[in-house]
């Protein structure tokens, strides 16, 4: 049986392959696993989170999936790594190492309103599906709506733009959740919002070209990273911060969790390279999430090592 896209109840998408179920045995010795709900969408699905945690108290990791709701490979990357989570644990010393330190937070769904709208009417749709009064177009770009150079002229005021900012900083309940989480925990050392395609991995900041304060050691990890992604099936990353690299944007995720003091921020673009975009087809599923998972690897060690 090979891995396929499927839509699962409740708009859980993804891999779904017959052996890729969670471990139970696993997680029952462990109890590794537990679900966390962190907020409603517009249309009212829970916001849900995996937590992989093996002791209270830890400082965490966070990691999202399907902000921008046509970016299909990145939730199936997802289950893909919450299956690898629980089967390395106890078996791959790093880690082991890590998640006997850290919490690992898996947002695999980030916007499930847009999500349920790519399979019931547009493939292409990236917004959230909140109505825009005064507006025919529907919807948010949940990666223009954040705080650190909101409405500035990386996003657009249109409502009818696919990177409209939204009428207010953090208006989307699927923004908000995330804000309220990060502030709530309040120990995340790292967080990771993936998105595809263009093979990059991006660091802070999109809305200036001043360099972050910590911008060498970002760009160092981001090398490392993409060569561990490179040396499983010779898929080539570009990386640098979000504005050098791709281009000038407001509002978006990692400058607002960057800016909170959550130094190791990035975001990946994963496959391709615009030869299928974001329709990358099925049999790209599982080399996608094991190379993606070598550069996720190196980001969490060094955050762990830090
Ligand atoms: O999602 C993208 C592809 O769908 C491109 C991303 C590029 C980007 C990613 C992270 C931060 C700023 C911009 C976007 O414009 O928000
Ligand atoms: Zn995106």
């Amino acid at each position: 049986q090979i891995p396929y896209y499927v839509m699962i109840e409740n708009v859980q998408v993804g891999l779904y392959h017959k052996n890729m179920k969670m471990n139970e045995t696993f997680n029952h010795i462990y109890n590794l696993v537990s679900k966390i709900e962190i907020g409603k969408s517009y249309e009212g699905r829970s916001l849900d989170v995996l937590k992989f945690s093996t002791g209270a108290n830890r400082p965490g990791i966070w990691i999202d999936t399907g902000i921008h709701s046509r970016e299909w490979i990145t939730p199936a990357s997802a289950i893909w790594s919450a299956k690898k989570i629980v089967t390395d644990y106890g078996r791959d010393p790093v880690l082991t190492d890590i998640l006997n330190n850290y919490d690992i937070f898996l947002e695999i769904i980030a916007n499930p309103d847009g999500f349920v709208y790519t399979h019931s009417n547009d493939r292409m749709w990236r917004k959230t599906r909140k109505p825009n009064p005064g507006s025919s177009c529907v919807g948010v770009d949940p990666n223009r709506n954040w705080e650190i150079g909101f409405g500035g002229p990386g996003a657009s005021s249109n409502p009818c733009s696919q990177t409209y900012h939204g009428p207010s900083v953090h208006s989307e309940p699927e923004v908000k959740a995330i804000v309220d989480f990060v502030k709530s925990h309040g120990k995340l050392k790292a967080f990771v919002s993936i998105h595809s395609y263009s093979q990059m991995l991006l660091y802070p900041y999109g809305y200036t070209r001043t360099s972050a304060k910590d911008q060498v050691e970002l760009h160092e990890l981001a090398r490392k990273a993409v060569s561990e992604l490179q040396s499983l099936h010779n898929t080539a990353y570009t990386y640098g911060s979000v504005i050098t690299t791709i281009y000038q944007a407001d509002g978006i995720t990692v400058d607002w969790t960057y800016e909170q003091g959550i130094k190791y921020s990035y975001t990946f673009e994963l496959r391709d390279t615009g030869r299928y975009g974001f329709l990358l087809p099925a049999d790209q599923i599982i080399p996608t999430a094991e190379e993606t998972w070598l550069a996720l690897m190196a980001i969490m060690e060094h955050t762990k090592n830090n």
